[in-house]
């Protein structure tokens, strides 16, 4: 049997998939195999390996004469087509909970360092901007003792509340249900979306993308935000409508937004948002933490092998 891998893994993953199949895999190191060669491979493939810089769409699966399994190496998997891949009869594996602390991690990582400036301190000392210490120079806003509003309370929400409660902060929370575990553990209270855009100080994004999640941060909800919110963003672009937050930041109508995930990935280096100080961006990186993208690539094989012998996927996507 043939698998395709579109990015490049470490060899001591691979050793154990070489003595059963064929592997076909991206040469080049942080760079995804083009679509072009995806479309060609695919066509014989039995098992698909992804991340989410792929589209996994109807093309690809028209193409795949032979496909059973797509395993991709990430929680999110709104790139790729299920109901395709359903018609089919297609198994789609993911990879939840292995980075879910690498993520929450990184949220409030971005969180910290946008609230308190720090990039921009770093920009000052390289472009030899440091002329003394001033008494306002530089000053972002508090995080101890402040409120969260975490909007999507999935795993990394939870994990992202439980740090929060290190820093005393309230925590407000909005999701498709009650959680019951961060509500007695933690004292985080559930509040209706409009509620929690008005209370929180720190307003973090962390629900998937799908149809009804889409855009669900827009120039009506940044409106709702107190002028000192800092809001974060390190679920999937498209949640945000990016024409509305470079509005609400350039206004100064918001704070200032740290965001990990983008509309388009990667982002172009000239795009708008980039040009403001206020705006903290980082290229997709959550969950990019050693330990974590091993154990992520070592399960997403695992759903991958466990398809292709007819044997159930570890996580599979529903
Ligand atoms: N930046 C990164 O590198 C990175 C890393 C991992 C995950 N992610 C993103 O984070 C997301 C969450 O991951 P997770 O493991 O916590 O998933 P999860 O399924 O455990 O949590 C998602 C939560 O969002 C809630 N939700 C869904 N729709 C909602 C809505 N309309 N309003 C409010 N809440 C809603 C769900 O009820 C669920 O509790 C992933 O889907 C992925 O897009 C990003
Ligand atoms: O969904 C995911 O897992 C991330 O975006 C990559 O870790």
């Amino acid at each position: 049997m043939k698998i395709l891998i579109t990015c490049k893994l470490p060899d001591q993953l691979l050793l154990p998939l070489k003595e059963k199949y064929e592997i076909v895999m991206a040469e080049t190191e942080n760079e995804p195999m083009s679509r072009k060669r995806l479309l060609s491979e695919i066509e014989e493939a039995d098992g698909l390996f992804t991340n989410v810089a792929d589209t996994i769409d109807e093309e690809v699966f028209d193409r795949a004469k032979h496909l059973k399994v797509v395993s991709t190496m990430a929680v999110g998997y709104d790139n790729i087509d299920l109901e395709a891949a359903k018609e089919r009869g297609i198994l789609v594996g993911h990879t939840p909970g292995v980075l879910t602390e690498a993520t929450a991690d990184l949220t409030f990582a971005l969180l910290m360092a946008t609230g308190r400036r720090l990039l921009e301190g770093m920009d000052v000392i390289r472009e030899d901007q440091w002329k003394s210490w001033g008494p306002f120079f530089l000053t972002g806003q508090e995080i101890y003792g402040k409120t969260i509003g975490i909007i999507g309370m999935g795993r990394i929400g939870l994990g992202v509340a439980k740090r929060a409660k290190g820093f005393s902060m309230d925590i407000l929370y909005h999701n498709r249900s009650r959680k019951e575990e961060a509500e007695v553990e933690l004292g985080a209270r559930y509040v209706e979306f409009d509620e929690l855009l008005e209370q929180a100080d720190y307003v973090v994004l962390l629900a998937p993308s799908t149809k009804e999640t889409y855009h669900m941060m827009g120039a009506a909800q940044f409106n709702k935000m107190k002028e000192s919110a800092v809001f974060i963003n390190t679920s999937r672009g498209p949640n945000v409508d990016e024409d509305a937050l470079y509005e609400a930041l350039q206004s100064n109508q918001i704070w200032a937004a740290g965001l990990d995930v983008f509309q388009t990935e990667p982002i172009d280096a000239k795009h708008k948002l980039l040009t403001l100080k206020n705006v903290t961006a980082l290229p997709h990186i959550g969950s990019a933490a050693i330990e974590t993208r091993m154990n992520m690539a070592r399960l997403a094989i695992n759903n991958l092998v466990n398809g292709l012998e007819g044997n159930a996927l570890v996580h599979q996507v529903k």
